[in-house]
């Protein structure tokens, strides 16, 4: 299976964001996505994961494969670090939660309530999240924001072991994460609408 993006166009707010964008990630493969603030590159991922509709275009090999990870963490404040892993694991039909604790360090904090972790601590959950799915396409958006140069390393040996496995993934950033990985900048792609029209989504504000 392999992740085929398809001459796709996206929209925010309805308006147009990116136009005739394809691109694949076969299996044990990354791709990272470059573009400066306000590209589109969160806009497209959106759309890959499912989140909303395309105005155009296609998208193969994304259904029931997808594990996404956008800017929230998506976390439960008043499970445990173990507990938040053990309800994803089963929302996915899994349960073993131990490889994504020890891959994240989270081990030493399993027992503690998520809203009591750092901003760095809640990214680390977030990603290890990603483990437990058996998702083998993972769609991230700035999957480092708050994480230190440690906790950085831990995220990208965990790519890299994903791949590894035949796992995918799209990732969204503006630093080097160190992977071997082709780039794909949306910059070429952005739609000459003018996105001060004042059109907005308050459904994702
Ligand atoms: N809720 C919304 N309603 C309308 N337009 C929006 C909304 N959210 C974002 N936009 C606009 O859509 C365009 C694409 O934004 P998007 O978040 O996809 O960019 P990005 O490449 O991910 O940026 P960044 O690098 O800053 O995260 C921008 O012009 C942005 O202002």
């Amino acid at each position: 299976m392999t992740l085929r993006v398809n001459d796709l166009a996206v929209a925010r707010g309805g308006v147009p964001v990116l136009n005739g964008v394809s691109f694949e990630v076969a299996p044990g493969t990354s791709l990272i996505l470059r573009g400066p603030n306000g590209a589109g590159k969160t806009t497209l991922l959106r759309t890959i994961a499912g989140l909303q509709p395309a105005l155009s275009g296609q998208i193969d090999g994304a259904d029931e494969t997808i594990a996404y990870a956008g800017h929230a963490d998506g976390l439960k404040a008043m499970l445990s670090v173990a507990e938040n892993l053990t309800f994803w694991a089963q929302v996915f039909g899994n349960s073993d939660i131990e490889p994504a604790l020890a891959a994240y360090q989270l081990d030493p904090l399993r027992d503690r309530l998520a809203g009591t972790l750092s901003a760095g601590q809640k990214r680390r959950l977030g990603l290890a999240r990603l483990m437990v799915t058996g998702r083998p396409i993972w769609v991230l958006d700035e999957p480092t924001v708050s994480l230190d140069a440690d906790a950085v390393a831990m995220f990208a040996a965990a790519v890299t072991a994903h791949l590894g496995a035949g796992g995918m993934a799209l990732i969204a950033t503006h630093i080097d994460l160190g992977l071997n990985a082709d780039t794909f900048d949306v910059t070429p792609y952005r739609s000459k609408s003018d996105m001060r029209s004042g059109a907005s989504d308050e459904a994702f504000l």
